[in-house]
């Protein structure tokens, strides 16, 4: 069955009509698929049934409370990059033994409340972040669980800007300095060397450069062991893609299959950070058509979302299927148009140069495989309120973000009389 399919003329998300929430909601919204969500992070489950491992859900994707507290309701936890996140995991019940903390920027304050937490370990970064975390966990009579992430210089094959493992990357440590920074750790008297770990990029459609990645971790693992060092935890990172147009990214039974005979053999922990593969494809952004405009040079539909709820296109040209709420929208006739949103901005679109049905204002539309990096990389540029988040399980939905109001837009902001 289609994740999101047409019944009775109408685009549905599980047994939701996308009209009926747009009526009732208004539009922009996100709306996400309970049941696509769990039932990939199943699939995680079972490709590695058999092999001690827990999936850290990558919260940066999407980090509603009612999507995160889903993955915890399955035993799942978090990969979190910020003090924010840690919050937000905690609020939406991951316990705090079940998530790691990656990023190559960890404030200290953010270093001192996930300690306090007790979290499963700290994904290192740099050699500076070994020393002030050995400090704080200190000041705190503390031990820090750490892992290094090590940068193994693979290339990904994935767009320019979301490749993560190449030596001339900000992330991680390079490959050849880990091996003293390691023993370097293992000296340090508030830091526990727990694992190692890797992050090589974001969809991913290919699986040889996990493996590859693995394999120059598994060898760094042994060295290690040579030296005396006990780890517990190999992370893997995240990256398995998701199809936004013709990719044909492998399932998470076809990942496992290669990384199993490497990862059998190293009696570790297994550790997996996806985001994207979790999220993605259970979402759409949901917009309405509010004028068709015409050019000499070409056709735009202007719709009500825009580059800031959804700034992938603009930022990455980054290709989302768009499909009509109502199945025969344009009643037959197409054409090829940009659909644009209203923002002050040439890059301000959704779709570009796309065979369309002829739409009309009041028209719905369904942005396709928008669960991930949509409303999280969202913001109010132009002054414009962030969209509704709504949630669907079978039959039943619920608003799981309120739209932002406009009273929203100016909250926190103060106005002295010296100002005006
Ligand atoms: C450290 C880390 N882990 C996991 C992820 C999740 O990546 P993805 O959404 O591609 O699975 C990212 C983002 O690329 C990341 O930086
Ligand atoms: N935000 C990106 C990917 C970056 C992943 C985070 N490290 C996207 O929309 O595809």
């Amino acid at each position: 069955m289609d994740l999101f399919e047409y019944r009775d003329g109408v685009l549905h998300a599980e047994g939701v009509s996308l009209t009926e929430i747009a009526q009732a909601v208004g539009t922009p919204t996100y709306v996400y698929a309970q049941s696509a969500m769990r039932a990939e992070f199943a699939a995680f489950q079972e490709a590695f049934a058999g092999l001690d491992h827990l999936i850290c859900y990558a919260m940066k994707a999407n980090s509603n409370k009612a999507v995160l507290g889903s993955f915890a309701a399955m035993g799942g936890g978090a990969d979190i990059v910020s003090g924010g996140e840690l919050a937000r995991a905690l609020a939406a019940g991951v316990p705090a033994e079940r998530i790691v903390y990656s990023g190559v920027g960890k404030l200290d304050w953010e270093l001192e409340a996930a300690l306090k937490a007790g979290i499963l370990m700290f994904n290192v970064e740099s050699a500076q972040e070994l020393t002030v975390l050995d400090q704080i966990a200190g000041r705190l009579g503390l031990k820090a669980p750490v892992s290094l992430r090590v940068n193994p210089d693979v290339d990904a094959k994935t767009h320019p800007k979301i490749t993560t493992g190449l030596a001339k990357n900000k992330f991680g440590l390079d490959m050849g300095l880990a091996f003293a920074q390691y023993l370097h750790a293992a000296r340090l008297p508030n830091l526990v060397v727990k694992g190692v770990s890797c992050h090589i990029g974001s969809q991913l459609t290919e699986v040889a450069p996990f493996v590859d990645a693995l394999e120059r971790l598994a060898d760094l693992v042994q060295r290690l062991r040579r030296e005396g060092l006990r780890l517990e935890i190999i992370d893997l990172g995240g990256g398995i893609g998701i199809r936004y147009n013709q990719e044909t990214p492998p399932t998470p039974r076809e990942y496992a299959a290669r990384l199993r005979p490497v990862l059998e053999g190293l009696g570790l922990k297994l550790v997996l950070e996806p985001g994207r593969r979790l999220v993605g494809e259970a979402g759409v952004l949901l917009t309405r058509v509010h004028y068709a405009k015409t050019t000499p040079a070409k056709h735009f539909v202007v719709v009500d979302a825009a580059m800031n709820d959804l700034i992938r296109p603009a930022f990455y040209d980054s290709f989302h299927a768009v499909r009509p709420v109502a199945q025969n929208a344009g009643n037959g006739q197409r054409l090829v148009a940009d659909v644009v949103g209203g923002i002050c901005e040439t890059g301000d679109f959704l779709v570009r140069e796309r065979d369309l049905p002829v739409l009309r204002r009041g028209d719905l539309l369904a942005i396709m495989s928008a669960g991930a990096y949509g409303f999280a990389m969202s913001s109010q540029y132009n002054s414009r309120p962030r969209a509704a988040e709504v949630l669907v399980c079978g039959q039943e939905w619920a608003v799981v973000r309120r739209r932002e109001s406009i009273e929203d837009l100016s909250r926190g902001e103060e106005l002295a009389p010296w100002m005006i």
